[in-house]
């Protein structure tokens, strides 16, 4: 079954003066998400992502097109919508600064219909799953932002909903948190659970994600497997190599064929190519170089999405 269809979705937002054009953030997108699927949602600044995910938590409607979650539509069944969907926005907003974790936990989930030992046993559940437990008694506003997020996400999931939405949920978050973050995503999948992942990390989507779509000024420019991406995109390539001389560095962007040539503060530089024949003439450059570390790791979905948004010419971030 099909956790997510969407057919022709299209949201305006009023121009800022009374005769400006509307702006349009989403235009007719059309996607499916399958039920217990782990789907990325990537793009630049802006691309709409947010809006895709505000409009399928029933935050906003279409201005046309439709978005049905699990058959029911958002605009004519929200209510419905509401039920089975969990979604985790992150920020400041919505949590309680005044009340504790738990206080906030138990104040959803009475909203969701909890009461008694059902009550008390979800949100220590929550608590525990999000590593919050031992900050259960805590005020929220004396949390740190990270903390602040891992109670969105327990917010998120008071009702166990089918569907979660997670809106670039590892933003402001320590590594550590970070992985405890991925980990949690790979169990909730465990359990049946469909994800939609709205990010910006790569590197995030590439670890987490069934499938990707890349969306672009409201459009979508590719939905794919990770597989996919990188077949679509069979000109990315890149070179790792290690110890190479700033002045050999300087040649390389010079090679025909090169995009850009990444240096890492462990002296280490990431050569992104247009081809494998442009791989091949780097590989020989350095080598002639006297650079003897060298490694073909082939594209990330980092290199495939930089590539798409630039054939767009897009500003990435
Ligand atoms: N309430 C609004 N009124 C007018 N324009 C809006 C409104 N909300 C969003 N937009 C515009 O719609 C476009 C899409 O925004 P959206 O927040 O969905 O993008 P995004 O992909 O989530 O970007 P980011 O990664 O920066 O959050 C942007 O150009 C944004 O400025």
């Amino acid at each position: 079954m099909n956790a997510v269809v969407t057919e022709a979705l299209t949201r305006s937002y009023p121009g800022k003066r009374s005769d400006a054009t509307p702006f349009v953030a989403l235009d007719h997108v059309d996607l499916r998400i399958d039920e217990g699927e782990v789907h990325g949602l990537l793009g630049p600044n802006g691309a709409g992502k947010t809006t895709l995910c505000r409009i399928l938590s029933t935050v906003l409607c279409p201005t046309s097109g439709t978005a049905r979650v699990f058959g029911h539509d958002v605009d004519i069944a929200p209510n419905e919508v509401r039920r089975i969907v969990g979604v985790v926005f992150g920020g400041e907003r919505g949590l309680y600064g005044r009340l504790t974790c738990k206080q906030n936990l138990r104040f959803w989930a009475a909203l969701y219909g909890l009461h008694g030992s059902a009550l008390r046993a979800r949100v220590d559940e929550l608590l525990e799953r999000t590593g919050l437990a031992n900050r259960a008694d805590d005020r929220v506003d004396t949390m740190s932002r990270g903390m602040k997020q891992r109670l969105h996400i327990a917010r998120g999931m008071v009702a166990d909903p089918p569907l979660l939405i997670f809106d670039e949920p590892t933003a402001g978050l320590d590594p550590i948190s970070a992985r405890d973050f991925r980990a949690l995503v790979t169990d909730l999948r465990g359990s049946g659970h469909t994800i939609i992942l709205a990010t910006h990390d790569m590197t995030e989507a590439e670890a987490l994600c069934d499938r990707v779509t890349f969306i672009d000024r409201g459009r979508v420019i590719a939905t794919e497997n990770t597989i996919g991406i990188r077949n679509l995109v069979a000109r990315v390539d890149a070179v790792e190599a290690r110890q190479v001389p700033p002045d050999i560095v300087v040649g390389l962007r010079g090679v025909s064929g090169v995009r850009a040539v990444e240096q890492a503060a462990d002296d280490s530089i990431r050569v992104l190519t247009d081809s494998e024949t442009t791989t091949r003439a780097v590989l020989t450059f350095l080598l002639e170089a006297g650079v003897s570390q060298l490694n073909t790791p082939g594209p990330t979905l980092a290199d495939v999405y930089l590539s798409l948004i630039e054939d767009r010419g897009m500003a990435v971030r």
